[in-house]
C-alpha cells in the first residue's frame, strides 16, 4: 500500500509541478508522505482496534469517573488538514458492570483520531465504541479542538477559535445534574 500511494503521490507532484527528483528536500517527500498516510495520520483505518483490558468492578463504584484532557490528533476529512484539542470523558459505572484501564480511553481516542474525520462523527465513534465495550451507567465524550482547514487556508479564523462538541450516552443523556457535574469536573481538569 505505501509503495503504490508513494508512486501516486508523486503523480500528484508532477502535476502540481513539483520536481522532487532534482529538489533535494523533496526528493524522499513522495514515500515519507505515504508512510505518514499509512503508519500514521491514517492508522487508525488499517490497523486493529487497541486491546483493552477489562476488570470487574469490584468495589462497586458508580460514581462519577471523569479522565483528561487526552491529547487529540486527527485530520479533517474535507481538506486534509490537521486537527488538534482536547478530548474529556466522563463515565458512570455500571455497579455490575465492567472498567477499563485509565490508559486505554488515550488508545481509543487515538484510534478514532489516526483517520479522516469530521468532529460530530468522531466524538459519536469514541463514545459508541466505550459503550458497546463497558456497557457503563452513562457516559459523556466531549471534544474541544482546532480545525486547521479553517485557521490555516479558507476562512482563516483564529487559532484561538475551537468547536466543542459534546454526547451523551445512558443515563446521563437525560439527567442535567450529572451533566453539570461533568462539565464542572472538564472545566477543573482543564485548569488544573
Ligand atoms: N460541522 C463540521 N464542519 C466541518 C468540520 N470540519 C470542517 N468543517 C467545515 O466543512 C466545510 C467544508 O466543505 P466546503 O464548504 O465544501 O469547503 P470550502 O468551499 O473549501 O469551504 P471553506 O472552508 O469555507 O473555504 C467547511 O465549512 C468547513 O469549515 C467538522 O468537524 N464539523
Amino acid at each position: 500500500m505505501t509503495k503504490a500511494a508513494a508512486r501516486k503521490i508523486a503523480e500528484l507532484f508532477d502535476i502540481l509541478k513539483i520536481d522532487y527528483r532534482n529538489d533535494h528536500n523533496t526528493r524522499d517527500t513522495p514515500e515519507r508522505v505515504s508512510k505518514m498516510f499509512v503508519y500514521e495520520t491514517m492508522a487508525g483505518r488499517y490497523d486493529e482496534p487497541p486491546a483493552i483490558t477489562e476488570f470487574d468492578n469490584a468495589t462497586r463504584f458508580d460514581q462519577l469517573i471523569v479522565t483528561g484532557p487526552i491529547d487529540l490528533r486527527s485530520t479533517c476529512a474535507h481538506h486534509m488538514m490537521p486537527i488538534y484539542g482536547e478530548v474529556m470523558i466522563g463515565i458512570l459505572p455500571e455497579k455490575d458492570g465492567k472498567i477499563i484501564g485509565l490508559s486505554k480511553y488515550d488508545r481509543i481516542v487515538e484510534y478514532f483520531g489516526s483517520r479522516l474525520q469530521i468532529q460530530e462523527e468522531l466524538t459519536m465513534q469514541i463514545g459508541d465504541y466505550i459503550e458497546k465495550l463497558t456497557k457503563p451507567r452513562g457516559l459523556a465524550v466531549r471534544i474541544s479542538a482546532v480545525h486547521m482547514c479553517k485557521t490555516h487556508r479558507g476562512v482563516r479564523s483564529s487559532h484561538k477559535g475551537r468547536m466543542v462538541s459534546t454526547c451523551y450516552f445512558g443515563s446521563l443523556r437525560d439527567d442535567a445534574e450529572m451533566q453539570r457535574q461533568f462539565l464542572s469536573e472538564c472545566q477543573t481538569l482543564s485548569f488544573g
